[in-house]
């Protein structure tokens, strides 16, 4: 099946991305497709995560690490020194491996992150809670206890909570860093149901070591190798026909 062209929401064009003196990014060029999943294979040390961080500058808060190139959001290079870095993060939300909930309620764990871009009223920012943790399939688990301690709630559980709070702040695109890792596989069913709905409104890139994951989640796929790309293209050609050997390899369990 071909995926028709759709708009890119991201543009990334020959992005290098430098730890100090050792490059790990070396020209790498893709799009990510509005609504739509993206996802991101490869052996460890490929450059997968960094390239996730480069989307929201997350790589901002650590000295010495550099990026060159170009990321476009709609039509705008976010690398640039004009940008906002903190209406960046609101716009480009991202979830990681482990989950990190607040040591605060589950109310507040999603009050939180709104309160930084907005001043709600309460009747709003409750119905901003509630909307949020619908849309992150955890609300009938939580209802009944908004109050309680974010970290009282299981892993799977908690993985949601960081999805609802990355959702509430209504970005427009989620970078998920192998968000099912730390879960079993019933709570990572959910939130692949999850991944799907979001994509109606989100635009979505998601790293995972998974290949049945990757093929049951995503929409196009990224195979790095060694802070390149070696391989892009819609997820069913790239598991069917690959067209280099290494990404065949990999999908397969040959690799190395
Ligand atoms: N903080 C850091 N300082 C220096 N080098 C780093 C740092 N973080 C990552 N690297 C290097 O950058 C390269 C890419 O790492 P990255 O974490 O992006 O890979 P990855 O594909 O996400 O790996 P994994 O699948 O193991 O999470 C690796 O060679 C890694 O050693």
């Amino acid at each position: 099946m071909t995926v028709p062209a759709l708009p890119e929401k991201i543009t990334v064009r020959d992005l290098r991305f430098h730890y100090g003196a050792s490059l790990a990014l070396k020209g790498v060029s893709l799009p990510l497709h509005e609504r739509r999943v993206t996802a991101f294979i490869g052996p460890s040390g490929c450059g997968k995560s960094t390239l996730l961080r480069v989307l929201n500058r997350m790589y901002d808060l650590y000295p010495g690490q550099r990026a060159e190139g170009e990321v476009l959001l709609d039509g705008h290079n976010i690398l640039g020194r004009d940008v906002d870095v903190n209406l960046l993060r609101a716009r480009v939300g991202m979830v990681f491996q482990k989950p990190t909930p607040f040591p605060m309620s589950i109310y507040d764990n999603i009050a939180f992150g709104v309160r930084l871009y907005e001043d709600l009223p309460r009747a709003e920012m409750d119905a901003r809670v509630e909307a949020a943790l619908r849309g992150a399939a955890l609300w009938d688990e939580v209802k009944d206890k908004l109050g309680a301690s974010g970290l009282s709630l299981s892993g799977g559980q908690q993985q949601r909570l960081c999805i609802a709070r990355s959702v509430a702040v209504q970005p427009e695109v989620i970078l998920l860093d192998e968000p099912c890792s730390a879960l079993d596989p019933i709570s990572t069913a959910k939130v692949e149901e999850l991944i799907d709905e979001l994509k109606e409104r989100y635009t979505i890139a998601i790293v995972t070591h998974n290949m049945q994951q990757a093929a049951r989640v995503s929409d196009f796929t990224a195979f790095m190798y060694l802070g390149e790309l070696i391989e892009f293209g819609d997820t069913s050609t790239i598991f069917t026909a690959p067209r280099h050997k290494a990404t065949q390899d990999y999908i397969t369990g040959r690799f190395g």
